[in-house]
């Protein structure tokens, strides 16, 4: 039986701060880590489980039917995420994104995503509230979801041939499906609708070209994220990325492209528009993006912070420990006590694993321990 990682809380963190430190002085709204960097965005997996089995992400042969995933007393309920969430917020949280595992099988996720949309930053801003999915459930919930105050989303899709994506998720789902929770969500009124292509050589780098022809056009962006070397279970291997620089190089053989400027601090993507026949931008045919994190790391300016599904906060997707934050949830502290123990955890911070990856000690599953995505959140 797969033995799952679970990280070690790490002993600085309070489970329950003695007392209240001078921090809850210290005006909230634009806490800095040690690099300078801002925190801006909270990614929440609210599940570890999926229906897929993407081999990059949760292969087959470790996620079986042994596997031991979360019982659900240990997963922090939509009361709780909502909570924390509330904190976050006020310590410069603007944007939340909803993932996992599959968002859309936790049960009732529109409460949650209702009780989320109704944060407000100190500011008296709505937050940007969005949710990244394979796309699978989306056909049925992406209306409930709108109508709950959900503002956009993001779906997972690696191909358009039907025999390469079924192979890729690995448990025979049909592209058609997706597509057409991809046009629910359209007709739904959900907006700035985001695809996400995993690229891994060898496998589906065959679906560039046709994935960005079918998305021109259409108000979809689609992203080519490079494969990433997360988890210890995909048997990560440089020669099955296909660096970003080559997807942009296939597609401007075929596609005009026009570099973008980036449209926020700490972007994960580089953005490229498709030009019209004066090699300027047309915004009505669109833009694609590349998530580079193993050619062009962007630690640079990240202002990520992860809620695992059982409430440990993570503060890289590379991160080997987690802070505890439910014990401090459930240990009867008061907001101010949450509050305040949240901001020496972003303070200390100086995670920039992307960018120092390639002077790392080559992994051999040992000298680190690797937290799964599907755990952690994508
Ligand atoms: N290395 C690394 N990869 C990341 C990070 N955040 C996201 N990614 C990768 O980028 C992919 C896309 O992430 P998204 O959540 O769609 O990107 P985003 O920039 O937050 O989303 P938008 O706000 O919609 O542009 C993820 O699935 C990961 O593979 C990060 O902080 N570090
Ligand atoms: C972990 S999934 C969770 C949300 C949802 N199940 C989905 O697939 O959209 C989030 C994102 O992580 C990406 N991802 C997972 N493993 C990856 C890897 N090894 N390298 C790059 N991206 C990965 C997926 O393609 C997906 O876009
Ligand atoms: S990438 Fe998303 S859909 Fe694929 S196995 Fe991971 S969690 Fe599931
Ligand atoms: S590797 Fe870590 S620090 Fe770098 S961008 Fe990703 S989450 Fe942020």
């Amino acid at each position: 039986m797969a033995e799952r990682v679970i990280p070690l809380v790490d002993e600085r963190a309070p489970t329950r701060p003695a007392a209240v430190p001078s921090l809850l002085q210290t005006p909230t709204g634009d806490l800095q880590d040690r690099l300078g960097r801002s925190l801006r965005d909270l990614r929440i997996s609210i599940t570890d489980r999926c229906n897929f089995r993407c081999s990059y992400c949760m292969p087959k042969e470790v996620f079986d039917k042994n596997y031991r995933y979360l019982p659900h007393g240990s997963l922090l309920s939509f009361e709780e995420i909502t909570r924390t969430a509330r904190l976050f917020v006020q310590h410069g949280v603007q944007k939340i994104r909803l993932t996992g595992g599959e968002p859309l099988l936790r049960k009732n996720v529109e409460t949650l995503v209702e009780q989320l949309s109704a944060l407000r930053t100190p500011g008296g801003q709505p937050l940007d509230l969005t949710l990244t999915t394979n796309g699978s459930l989306l056909a049925r919930k992406a209306r409930a979801l709108k109508d709950a105050g959900l503002n956009r989303v993001t779906v997972s899709l690696d191909g358009l041939d039907d025999a390469v994506f079924r192979s890729m998720n690995d448990v025979d789902f049909p592209v058609s499906d997706v597509l057409a929770g991809i046009e629910a969500a359209q007709a739904a009124g959900l907006t700035n609708i985001k695809v996400n292509m995993v690229v891994k050589r060898g496998t589906n780098e065959d679906q560039i070209l046709p994935m960005a022809r079918h998305f021109q056009g259409t108000g979809v962006t689609l992203r080519f994220i490079e494969y990433m070397d997360v988890g210890a279970t995909n048997g990560w291997r440089m020669d099955e990325v296909l660096p970003s620089d080559e997807v942009i190089a296939r597609l401007r053989a075929e596609l005009p492209l026009v570099p973008l400027q980036a449209s926020a601090t700490g972007e994960t993507a580089v953005r490229w528009g498709y030009a019209d026949a004066r090699g300027l931008h047309d915004p009505s045919l669109g833009e694609v993006g590349v998530i580079s994190s193993v050619t062009h790391a962007f630690c640079g300016d990240c202002n990520r912070a992860r809620l695992s599904t059982e409430g440990r906060l993570y503060l890289c997707l590379f991160a080997s420990e987690g802070w505890d934050l439910r014990s401090l949830l459930r240990s009867g502290a008061s907001d101010a006590e949450v509050a305040a123990a949240l901001a020496p955890i972003w303070q200390q911070r100086s995670d920039r694993y992307s960018e120092l990856r390639a002077s790392l000690p080559a992994s051999n599953g040992t000298q680190r321990r690797r937290i799964e995505m599907s755990y952690i959140g994508g």
